[in-house]
């Protein structure tokens, strides 16, 4: 590789003091275009389109190109407060890069500086993605038209770090590696009112503590329980002093499946217990889905086999299949456009994906880039 390890690390902690929200990655953008610009660029072209600015597409010109293999590194970070006591820790008030995507376009940047140096037979194309946690960035450039030309994959690659996951581990899988997504709000209608006279308001937070617990019913009585699928709601508000009744609430959440037909499935329950307790409490509830790109992440068949192949055989590589995981991407959503494989990497990190002491092992960078340095050489040699 051509960065060392050491120049990986400080990339690394220079990305994650900097995180920013999904299509706010200014920063970021900026600090990738100049990283790039040090590497040398007799087969590199560099592209920006102001429609979607703070993405970054990358070109490396083959020496004798059967195909463009696409690799995808998002950008963002999540509204989390970090709690983690490191020098580099987010200068960024409230911003936290909770979910490792500093990791993966640190390992993209490896891949690059090396390709850089070594060109590969076929051409390479990286994506450097906004707006994976939210706002789908990658179904965005897509609708765009970005992936055209010189910038239009064959195939296209890209991992996710995994908490669990012994550090520098890769996992795989073929068939459904994540679940799909929709986020769901909902926004319930009461009427407010005094605290001492519940009988002349309609309180929209015992409909909210209503709605909340008769939708869990939908995970543990409604579906199959060999087949599974989850409804988190991450945000509630209501109200705003104890002894006014509130006339609204909002509630945000994600609903999750491994196939299509359970999310709709779920949604249509969240719709029908909505409409229940429109009658039963006498309010209005308006209930949103937006799936967006976040279709479950299908694996291509003879793409994955190839990957966990060499993954599995590569001398100096740690390869474990892996189960399908609830975590939602919209990589889901490119893998539906271009045939192609997403993985994990492992980081083994003592906190949890998007926690506030979230903190992966930085060595499973090094790892990463090794292991898919290597399956890049591996495939264009096919
Ligand atoms: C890997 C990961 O954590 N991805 C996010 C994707 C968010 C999808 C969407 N905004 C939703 O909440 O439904 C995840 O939360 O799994």
């Amino acid at each position: 590789m051509s960065l060392a390890g050491e120049d990986l690390i400080n990339i690394r902690r220079d990305l994650h003091k900097i995180p920013e929200l999904a299509l706010k990655e200014n920063k970021t953008h900026e600090y990738l275009k100049k990283a790039i610009n040090d590497f040398p660029q007799e087969f590199l072209e560099v592209k920006e389109f102001p429609e979607l600015p703070t993405a970054l597409f990358v070109h490396i010109n083959g020496s004798n190109p059967k195909r463009t293999i696409g690799y995808r590194a998002d950008m963002d970070a999540l509204p989390v407060t970090e709690t983690n006591d490191l020098y580099y820790r987010s200068v960024h008030p409230g911003v936290m890069h909770a979910c490792g995507h500093d990791l993966h376009m640190t390992v993209a940047l490896g891949l690059i500086s090396y390709f850089a140096e070594n060109q590969p037979t076929d051409n390479l194309m990286f994506f450097f993605q906004p707006a994976e946690e939210s706002e789908s960035g990658g179904k965005q450039a897509y609708d765009l038209g970005l992936f055209s030309g010189k910038y239009k994959p064959d195939e296209f690659y890209g991992l996710h770090d995994n908490a669990d996951l012994g550090t520098g581990i890769i996992g795989c899988r073929n068939g459904t590696l994540f679940a799909g997504t929709t986020e769901v709000n909902v926004t319930i209608h009461g009427m407010s009112g005094h605290a001492a006279y519940p009988h002349k308001a309609n309180d929209a937070v015992v409909i909210a503590a209503n709605f909340i617990e008769q939708v869990q019913t939908i995970i543990s009585r409604s579906i199959d329980p060999v087949k599974c699928g989850v409804i988190t709601f991450g945000k509630l508000e209501a109200g705003t002093i104890r002894n006014v009744i509130a006339g609204k609430a909002r509630i945000e959440g994600t609903v999750r499946g491994l196939n299509q037909q359970m999310i709709e499935y779920i949604r249509q329950r969240i719709v029908d217990v909505a409409k229940g307790l429109e009658v039963s409490f006498n309010c209005t509830i308006d209930v949103e889905f937006n799936q967006g790109g976040y279709y479950p992440v299908e694996n291509n068949p003879e793409l994955t086999k190839n990957f966990i192949d060499y993954m599995s055989n590569a001398k100096d590589v740690k390869f474990q299949e892996t189960e399908p995981a609830m975590t939602g991407e919209d990589f889901g959503y490119l893998l539906s456009k271009f045939p192609g494989t997403m993985f994990w990497l492992g980081v083994a990190s003592p906190g949890a994906l998007h926690s506030v002491d979230f903190l992966p092992h930085e060595e499973a960078i090094i790892d990463g880039v090794n292991a898919i340095e290597g399956f890049l050489k591996y495939r264009m040699s096919m």
